[in-house]
């Protein structure tokens, strides 16, 4: 079985940031992630993470705002500096939880000078922290209109012209299924790039539980195309998030 992590920014939404963290391990997982954790101090989120045992697998990189907002600026034409100063932020936070991947979203453009800024920043960002896991992301265009980055071909295509070894591909089940209609084909087709995999039930963002996506035969796809990455519950629960693990399987770790 992969590695479970639990996206706190949208499972245990019923409890504060700093008590997700007990909770997930309580559930059964052994990770955690937090799209945009800058409203609050690293040291505390990773003595939370730490208390309860759990490795931080992902944040991602600011948005203008922090910590709400818009989805990042990495292929925003002329937001280049900022684009840096955050992404100097973003390492920092990293660094402190021991993150294992920073997602570099792309923000809001369309056209060649977009693609050229996303190339240049990713390019930047790779030698910057040469030492970290960066991931880009396709977000499904329904949630995030104009979005720079909405098909898997497209993120294939940089992550190769970029050149980078520290970069791979986020494949979220959820985004693939409302992209192309056929998530588990995209996992095929990609797979030897994906270093980091979200998952939901399709098309509402519940519970993976049953429906469009056989969930436990891409488990047991993914452990046989031997992936060692984890697999993060990133979904909004239907109910209490507890109540909704039944797809969970206990011992994650
Ligand atoms: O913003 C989203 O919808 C994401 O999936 C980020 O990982």
């Amino acid at each position: 079985m992969p590695r479970f992590a639990a996206n706190l920014t949208m499972l245990f939404t019923e409890l504060p940031m700093l008590d997700r963290f007990a909770a997930a391990a309580e559930a059964g997982f052994t990770g955690v992630e937090i799209l945009f954790p800058y409203d609050l101090p690293a040291r505390d989120l990773s003595r939370a993470a730490i208390a309860a045992g759990l490795d931080f697998v992902l944040l991602n990189t600011p948005p203008p705002n922090w910590a709400g907002g818009p989805r990042g600026f990495a292929a925003e034409p002329g937001r280049e500096e900022r684009f840096r100063s955050d992404f100097d932020r973003a390492l920092r936070f990293a660094e402190a939880l021991r993150a294992r991947h920073i997602h570099v979203m792309a923000g809001y453009a369309q056209g060649p000078s977009a693609r050229d800024t996303f190339i240049a920043n990713l390019r930047w960002a790779a030698e910057r922290a040469s030492h970290a896991s960066l991931t880009i992301e396709p977000l499904n265009p329904a949630d995030q209109p104009g979005y720079f980055l909405a098909d898997f071909d497209l993120a294939a295509e940089l992550i190769a012209e970029v050149g980078a070894p520290n970069l791979g591909l986020q494949y979220d089940s959820y985004h693939a299924h409302l992209i192309t209609g056929d998530a588990v084909a995209v996992w095929h087709r990609h797979k030897g790039i994906i270093r980091h995999i979200q998952i939901a039930g399709v098309p509402e963002r519940h519970e993976p539980l049953e429906g469009t996506i056989d969930y436990p035969a891409l488990f047991a796809d993914l452990d046989q195309s031997g992936y060692r990455g984890w697999v993060s519950a990133e979904y909004n629960p239907a109910g209490l998030t507890a109540q909704g693990l039944g797809w969970l399987p206990r011992r994650s770790g």
